[in-house]
């Protein structure tokens, strides 16, 4: 087997992964993904201990004990770029032995659960309410770097023929979460599952408008028609098609759970992010721990 080099699995001084700042045994085998360094307390604040916390950058983590579950919870900070160094060296610490170099024998995955914010599309998104991305919609273009089976599929093809796509713009992908995950989530009152639209930019790229106009103006009408295995295109954000891409290529469990805290749909925005998004949080262990 090929021994990694010093230049592509990059490690600090004391050992650990080059951007999270982690050794293998910082992190539980079930990991919670924020975008915000600062919801990682809001998370912790919940267990019952916490035994490792460290920060690099906006990568902040505390990894404990929640109602006798080891939990991992991580800030990826904003955008695909980071998910791909996040989901690379969470991937390092379990299946790589950092002293050899070289991948083991026996590979671990491990379950990866994102909580964040994101914007309804649909009327029927309704402001603080939680949906559940049963697939991942990439506009991001990060899986087009790797090799892949997810690329050229069928819904791909008719997606891209359903919103025109620009040709300059990155071939779109669609990407499913773990089925195992999605079951222990669904809960007919207080979940809604839609397809996760993932985009490269808060602004332009989620068709939003301040003083710049944009090339296609009817990107978010024509996505809310779209529908692939009976689900149509809920919410947008910026991380979670990356994470369901890159959790398939390497053999995790992924499922991302939004906030809806803006209705772009009715132009609204929530008065009370912070209740929805700690709502969620609860919600979100109280599963974890069941499982
Ligand atoms: O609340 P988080 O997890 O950061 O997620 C959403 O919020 C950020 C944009 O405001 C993007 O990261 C988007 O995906
Ligand atoms: O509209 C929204 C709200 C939160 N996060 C996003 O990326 N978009």
């Amino acid at each position: 087997m090929k021994q990694i080099k010093e230049s592509e699995l990059i490690l600090n001084p004391d050992g650990s992964v080059y951007h999270l700042n982690l050794k293998p045994e910082d992190i539980a085998e079930t990991i919670i993904t924020v975008g915000d360094q600062d919801r990682v307390e809001k998370v912790s604040q919940h267990f019952d201990s916490i035994l490792f916390e460290a920060q690099k950058r906006e990568f902040k983590t505390h990894t404990g004990f929640y109602k006798g579950k080891k939990l991992t919870v991580i800030s990826t900070g904003i955008g695909i770029d980071n998910i791909d160094i996040v989901m690379n060296e969470l991937d390092a610490l379990v299946n790589i032995d950092l002293k050899t170099r070289l991948v083991r024998d026996k590979l671990k995955s491990l379950d990866i659960i994102r909580i964040g914010t994101s914007g309804g599309i649909q009327d029927y998104v309704e402001l603080d309410k939680f949906v559940m991305g049963k697939a991942g919609l990439g506009f991001d273009g990060l899986i087009h770097y790797y090799q892949n089976e997810i690329t050229h599929s069928k819904a791909t093809q008719g997606l891209v023929k359903h919103i025109d796509l620009f040709k300059s713009k990155a071939q779109p992908y669609i990407v499913e979460c773990s089925d195992r995950l999605a079951e222990m989530f669904e809960e007919e009152i207080q979940v809604t599952s839609g397809i996760t639209a993932t985009n490269i930019g808060f602004y332009g790229p989620q068709g939003r408008t301040l003083r710049l106009s944009l090339q296609d103006k009817d990107f978010l009408d024509k996505l809310t028609t779209f529908e692939y295995n009976g689900f149509k295109v809920t919410n947008m954000e910026m991380e979670t098609s990356a994470i369901y891409a890159l959790a398939k290529m390497l053999g995790h469990h992924a499922l991302s759970m939004n906030a809806i805290i803006a209705n772009r749909s009715t132009g609204e925005f929530s008065k009370n992010p912070k209740t929805v998004i700690d709502d969620l949080i609860k919600f979100t262990l109280d599963k974890l721990s069941k499982i």
